[in-house]
């Protein structure tokens, strides 16, 4: 089941991550005003680590009761704990170090690359994660907001054109090779997962993605564009800038 889908445009980069990240915040309150825990899936890539940098910088943060939210991610690239490339550690850096009333508990990042285990079993630790965290007889938590960045190639979390991972079903996580995009081995959450959620956050800026974001709000199938099946229960919402809007 697909929700409302909403476009929004806002003039450069630097305004919609502060908007998303005014959004995001003001999500959380009307959310924690009705029930605990809230659960925000995370995304990385430079729109998505902005946008966390504006959460950090916002005095609403301080509204919000941290206890009562939990953070996932969509996706993170298969590197040693504390790589300055994971998404985790950009995110830790961009905002969780930054709010102090979040238990570690709360804090659900992907297996760090230890050596000793490949992608998929990092892929299997995070579902026996969503597991533990899942209502009776789910298998997994329902995610109220889920943010995803988007590459020019229209990819979206650890799905990209064409590649195997966008056709897994039956899992809410995979192990990904060969990524495109470096480096190479990601942990992503499934179409299915991201499509279980209740809200879908696809955050762009830049000219460079226009053509993505043109071919994802057209419909095209997940196998050309895995944007346009990145989709929520109750609502797909387009953060744009107006370059990444101006096909
Ligand atoms: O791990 C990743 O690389 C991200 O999760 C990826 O999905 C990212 O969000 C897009 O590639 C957009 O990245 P930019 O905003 O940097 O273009």
């Amino acid at each position: 089941m697909t929700g409302q889908r909403l476009v929004v445009v806002h003039p450069d980069a630097e305004v919609l991550a502060e908007a998303a990240a005014a959004r995001l915040l003001t999500r959380i309150l009307d959310l924690q005003s009705v029930r605990s825990p809230v659960h925000v899936v995370l995304t990385g890539g430079t729109v998505g680590i902005k946008t966390l940098a504006a959460v950090a910088n916002s005095t609403v943060r301080h509204a919000v009761d941290w206890t009562g939210v939990h953070l996932w991610w969509g996706d993170e690239r298969y590197l040693p704990d504390g790589d300055a490339d994971r998404n985790e550690t950009q995110a830790r850096g961009a905002l969780l170090d930054h709010l102090d009333g979040l238990p570690a508990g709360n804090v659900h990042p992907m297996p760090a690359a230890d050596g000793e285990h490949d992608v998929d079993w990092a892929a299997e630790q995070y579902a026996a994660e969503l597991a533990r965290f899942a209502p009776e007889g789910s298998a997994a938590p329902v995610f109220d907001v889920v943010l995803l960045g988007m590459g020019p190639d229209a990819h979206v979390a650890s799905l990209f054109p064409g590649h195997p991972a966008g056709t897994v079903t039956g899992r809410p996580t995979v192990g990904v090779r060969s990524s495109p995009k470096p480096p190479p081995e990601r942990v992503s959450l499934t179409f299915e997962m991201i499509q279980a959620s209740s809200e879908v956050w696809i955050i762009a800026a830049g000219a460079e993605k226009a053509d993505a974001v043109s071919a994802g709000l057209a419909g095209a199938d997940r196998a050309t564009a895995p944007a346009a099946a990145a989709t929520g229960t109750r609502l797909t919402l387009w953060l744009l800038d107006s370059a990444a809007a101006s096909r």
